[in-house]
């Protein structure tokens, strides 16, 4: 069962009008890889706007959403109204707002369970941090962040895994290809055991932290990383290079 592959550019809060507009500009002129699927996550202040503009290959995706429909929740956007909007990705449980939000793993299932209900697609992202990796704990906190997910979720046909160590994640340290690969393999392995093997078989785990043009290819060829999360270099026009990273 092949797998297609998957790379999003997280914007994260950067960019203008103008900067989106140059951004799309450079994912229009391309080319792109027809055999990649590509997703660009956007600041929610600016996906009206960008989804208007954006060529339908690119999917286009909100950074967060909350766990409810509607009602007294000041500040937050809630999945129907990006589907009211025409979004149908979004990107939940970044180490940024495990960290700085201190969104916990129960919240982040609950979230990633009703954008699913109500027919979003999920980019869901987790990770260990450093100090976590040097205590040997990398397989225990995936599969803690992992299992939390699949105790709210009943179905994984429209959810992409992106694992992205802490420590990798702005800070020009990528994981290696065989760290990266480690870690995605124990992942599958984790949907086979846990959920079935038809979704370890299907379900795209991307990897992010620190991807550049320069170390896309060698980690694009680890036989369990379908694709990326790239925060920094989406900002650039080295992005088209990272989607090409197949080619
Ligand atoms: O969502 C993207 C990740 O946080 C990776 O960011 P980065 O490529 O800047 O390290």
């Amino acid at each position: 069962m092949s797998r297609k592959f998957f790379v999003g550019g997280n914007w994260k809060m950067n960019g203008t009008k103008k900067v989106a507009d140059e951004l799309l500009s450079n994912l229009v002129k391309g080319p792109l890889d027809p055999n990649v699927e590509v997703l660009i996550g956007v600041p929610a202040i600016y996906l009206d706007f960008v989804k208007e503009k954006a060529p339908c290959n690119i999917y286009v995706a909100a950074q967060n959403c909350y766990k409810t429909e509607k009602g007294a929740f000041t500040g937050e956007i809630s999945p129907s109204m990006l589907k009211d909007i025409g979004i149908d990705w979004v990107i939940l449980g970044h180490s940024e707002r495990r960290q700085i939000f201190q969104e916990t793993d129960t919240l982040i299932a609950e979230k990633v369970n009703h954008a699913l209900e109500s027919g979003l697609s999920v980019v869901a992202c987790i990770g260990e941090t450093l100090e976590e990796r040097e205590a040997g704990q990398t397989e225990a906190v995936v599969a803690k962040q992992i299992k939390a997910i699949k105790e709210k979720i009943c179905n994984w046909q429209n959810v992409v895994i992106a694992y992205e160590p802490v420590w990798a994640i702005g800070t020009g340290k990528t994981a290696s290809p065989q760290q990266a690969q480690d870690v995605h393999k124990i992942l599958r392995k984790w949907l086979s055991d846990e959920v079935n093997e038809t979704v370890a078989k299907t379900t795209r785990i991307i990897y992010g932290g620190s991807v550049t043009s320069s170390n896309c290819r060698e980690l694009a060829k680890e036989c369990d990383i379908d694709g990326f999360l790239v925060g920094g270099a989406s900002l650039k026009p080295e992005f088209v290079e990272i989607v090409n990273a197949n080619q």
